[in-house]
């Protein structure tokens, strides 16, 4: 289970918080969508979730245990439980890596460089790439390409849990449609749970077991406990 109580984040303490009191629960093998007006703070929600940013207030327990020892992130043994992918694959693909050593990044960061020739090729091919295409860097390839190769990165080290920034939002219908495939039938094949943000109500409607909007998540108050 992946609960969020009363989280209050944001990137300079002497403004407002990008997002203050909200809280969210996805449970193991549930997908949720998170629906919101532009700015709102579900991005920066959904790096908490993903344990990519520090809140200022609140909790975030993973199976029942408290996330603690967080410095900008929690600690990476954490982190590596989940799966993360954003809107914009050009910011988040460094582009000097071709995109099999994109794919192939967080086996190397993490010790595990023998299991990438058994990995990779495997899982390019899933998320509907060529040969030819792992050997270009990303201003080679397209953006609905790159973004394969970045949920391919994602699911190379077989996270619980995914999170879903507006994966699709720059992409064409028939790239949506794949990518989504692609997240179902990983969560069908190992229970991952799944937080996916979005705009597209339709969207997140078909592809989520429920979908939230951000009025629900967050409510008024005060934040009730400091981030361990
Ligand atoms: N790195 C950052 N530094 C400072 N402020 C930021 C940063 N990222 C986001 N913000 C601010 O935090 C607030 C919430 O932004 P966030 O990206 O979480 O919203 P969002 O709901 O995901 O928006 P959108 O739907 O447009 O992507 C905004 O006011 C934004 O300007």
């Amino acid at each position: 289970m992946l609960e969020l109580r009363d989280i209050t984040a944001g990137y300079d303490r002497r403004s407002a918080p990008a997002v203050r009191n909200a809280s969210l629960t996805v449970a193991p093998g549930e997908a949720v969508g998170l629906l919101g007006p532009s700015g709102c703070g579900k991005s920066t929600l959904a790096r908490v979730a993903a344990l990519l940013h520090r809140p200022d207030a609140g909790t975030l327990l993973l199976d029942g245990t408290l996330v603690r020892h967080w410095r900008h992130r929690a600690p990476r043994a954490l982190r590596t439980s989940f799966g993360v992918v954003f809107q914009q694959p050009r910011l988040s693909a460094d582009p000097r890596l071709t995109l099999a050593d994109l794919i192939a990044e967080p086996l190397r960061a993490t010790g595990r460089r023998d299991t990438v020739p058994a990995r990779v090729p495997g899982l390019a091919s899933t998320v509907g790439l060529t040969p030819d295409l792992l050997t270009r860097r990303p201003h080679e390839v397209s953006d609905g390409q790159l973004q394969r190769a970045c949920l391919a990165r994602a699911l190379v080290l077989r996270p619980r849990w995914l999170v879903c920034d507006e994966m699709t939002a720059m992409l064409d219908a028939s790239t949506t449609a794949a990518l989504v495939a692609v997240v179902e039938e990983y969560r069908t094949e190992t229970g991952a749970g799944l937080l996916a943000v979005g705009h597209d109500r339709t969207l997140l409607d078909r592809w989520c077991d429920r979908t939230v909007h951000w009025n629900e998540v967050t409510a008024p108050g005060e934040p009730t406990a400091g981030a361990s």
